[in-house]
Parts: C-alpha cells; sequence; structure tokens
C-alpha cells in the first residue's frame, strides 16, 4: 500500500484557483492526493506531473488510471521542469505545486534509509539512478563538508562533534548502515541536549538528506522556472516543511513581488512598474487542528501562494 496523508489539500486547491480549462504542473507527485484534486477540476485541461521516485510513479499513476487522458506522468527531477515542458510544446501554464520533501512511504520504505527508525543501509536517494547516496555522503565527504551540511542544512549545535565522531569511525571501518550512524550521532552529542527536541538523529539525518538530493539548491532553480513558464493570472503554490526551504520560497516570492524603483512623484505606479508576481498569502498558511490531529506530518507545513501578473 503506498499511503500518503495529503497535507493542506484543500486549501493548496484553492491557491491554485484551478480553471476546467487549465494546464497545471504538480512538481511533486507523490500518492498523487493533491494531483487527483486537480485532475478531478479538469474538463479540457491537463495536468503534468513529476516526480524522480519510480515507485511514487507507478502508485500515482494507478490511482489517477480514471483520468488517464487528463494527465501527463514524467520521470524527472523538477528541476527540469522547464525544459521538460517545452519539449511537450508547453510554454505557459496556469498552475504549478510543490509539496516538498519527501512522502510517508519513502520514510516508511525501511530500506530505502531515510529513517532514523529503521536500520537500513545508508541510502536517501529519492531517484535511486543517481550516484550519490547517503553512503558516500557519510563516508567520503570530508570533515568540513560534513560540519557544514549538518550545521546549515540540520541547523545542527553539534555539527562538529558529530562529523568527528563520523571521521573517526571511518578511518576504523565504513559507516555502512542507519542504525550505526544513529549510534555515532547519540555519541557525539552531550546527555543533557540529547534528551531534548525529539530524536538526536532527526537533524543530521535531514541534513544528509537535503545534500544527497541537492534539495535546496533544485528548488531554488525550480521555483524561478516555474514562476517564468506562468501564464498571466496563473498561481504558484508551495509548501514547506522546514525554514530552509520557506525561506527560499519567501525570499524568491518577495524579490518578485516588489516594483523597481520608483522615479518620485508618480501619482499611480504606471504597469511597466508594476511586480512580477501579486503575493496571494502574506503569512504562510498552515493546517488546521483537525488536519494536526490527524497528520503529525502536517505540523512543520507551510503554504504560501503567488500569483503572476505581469
Ligand atoms: C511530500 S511528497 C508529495 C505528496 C503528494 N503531494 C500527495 O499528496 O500525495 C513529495 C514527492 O516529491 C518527490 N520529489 C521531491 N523532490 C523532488 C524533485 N526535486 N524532483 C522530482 N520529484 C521530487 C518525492 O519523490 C515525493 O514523492
Amino acid at each position: 500500500m503506498f499511503e500518503h496523508e495529503t497535507v493542506l489539500k484543500m486549501e493548496s486547491i484553492e491557491g491554485l484557483n484551478i480553471k476546467p480549462d487549465g494546464i497545471y504542473v504538480d512538481c511533486t507527485l507523490g500518492g498523487a492526493g493533491h494531483s487527483e484534486e486537480i485532475v478531478k477540476r479538469l474538463t479540457t485541461g491537463h495536468l503534468y506531473a513529476f516526480d524522480q521516485d519510480d515507485v511514487a510513479l507507478k502508485h500515482a499513476s494507478e490511482r489517477l488510471a480514471p483520468y488517464e487522458d487528463r494527465v501527463t506522468f514524467i520521470k524527472s527531477n523538477f528541476v527540469h521542469l522547464k525544459d521538460e515542458l517545452l519539449a511537450r510544446g508547453i510554454t505557459q501554464v496556469d498552475g504549478v505545486l510543490f509539496d516538498l520533501g519527501v512522502s510517508s512511504p519513502q520514510l516508511d520504505e525501511a530500506e530505502r534509509g531515510f529513517s532514523y527508525n529503521y536500520d537500513a543501509p545508508l541510502d536517501m536517494r529519492m531517484d535511486r539512478s543517481r550516484e550519490l547516496s547517503a553512503y558516500h555522503v557519510v563516508n567520503e565527504w570530508p570533515f568540513g563538508d560534513l560540519a557544514r551540511i549538518f550545521f546549515t542544512y540540520g541547523e545542527e549545535k553539534f555539527s562538529k562533534q558529530i562529523a568527528r565522531k563520523i571521521e573517526q569511525a571511518r578511518a576504523v571501518k565504513p559507516i555502512e548502515t542507519t542504525f550505526e550512524l544513529v549510534e555515532l550521532i547519540k555519541d557525539a552529542i552531550p546527555a543533557p541536549a540529547r534528551r531534548k527536541g525529539g530524536h538526536p538523529a532527526k537533524r543530521t539525518f535531514q541534513a544528509i538528506r537535503i545534500a544527497v538530493n541537492d534539495e535546496l539548491n533544485v528548488f531554488d532553480r525550480a521555483v524561478q522556472d516555474a514562476i517564468d513558464m506562468l501564464a498571466i493570472n496563473g498561481r504558484i503554490c508551495v509548501i514547506t516543511f522546514h525554514s530552509l526551504e520557506d525561506r527560499i520560497c519567501k525570499q524568491v516570492f518577495k524579490e518578485k513581488s516588489q516594483h523597481p524603483p520608483l522615479p518620485p512623484g508618480l501619482p499611480v505606479i504606471p504597469k511597466e512598474f508594476e511586480p512580477e508576481l501579486k503575493l496571494i498569502t502574506r503569512k504562510p498558511i498552515t493546517a488546521g487542528d483537525d488536519e494536526l490531529e490527524g497528520n503529525r506530518r502536517a505540523r512543520s507545513a507551510k503554504l504560501r501562494v503567488a500569483e503572476k501578473q505581469k
């Protein structure tokens, strides 16, 4: 069973403001929870759905089989969204959705190595045809790079101590599994700190996953390309799960929704000075109590929506 509890489902569908004849892009198909809501609302419109994970694509295409004439599945990293769409003759779209991160099945499939709760080989690749895995990062990256990613991608206070432990352990023998890594992390964090702020390996695992999948760089590039592809009045909706992703989204939306410096004394803002985007959400939308009760993952979710106006 491929079960992923879709986060902020109706809020993002409302954010996309779907037109039955519009062209939509779901950059993160996953279990197709959002995609299903999009295709249900289309008549002559079409959905282009991206995922880099074969397992997700297989299950999602089964779920969306009743709507197969309205959806095209694309196995690709969303960083290539512009090229993939242009290759299919699509030059403008009416809405783009990003629901970032990993899906619950990815986390729960022990052998994918995403979770510190299951013992598995170190992997964490969303796209298993790629070479770089958690094993390479943990066993081959220099101390300085490890400490840097644990600090910047994991916001881990004990980044250097953890990197040092890893360096010492792998000098003896390679670190093969998630549980071996968890033990090293626990050893590196002083006992009082280990008891605070959730599982001690949470931040380090997040950092390695971001590095393996180059998540922040691809999102930064893709969000700009997605905005470029939007038609006038087209909408972009982004659901993020940690502050680093949200910061990128907020920054790009902010830059593109501010008008350039205006000549002094203008009574109204001329069309050519209008910014590219209008913010639909000034503050991000978060999950309501009902959703939070049923889905722990929703706790950190933030949805931002913007509309192309120029
Ligand atoms: C949180 S899940 C999406 C869940 C989906 N919205 C639903 O309701 O079922 C994120 C999905 O996006 C995929 N993904 C993450 N980053 C990606 C990227 N850069 N390119 C393509 N797919 C990506 C993951 O493989 C995962 O299946």
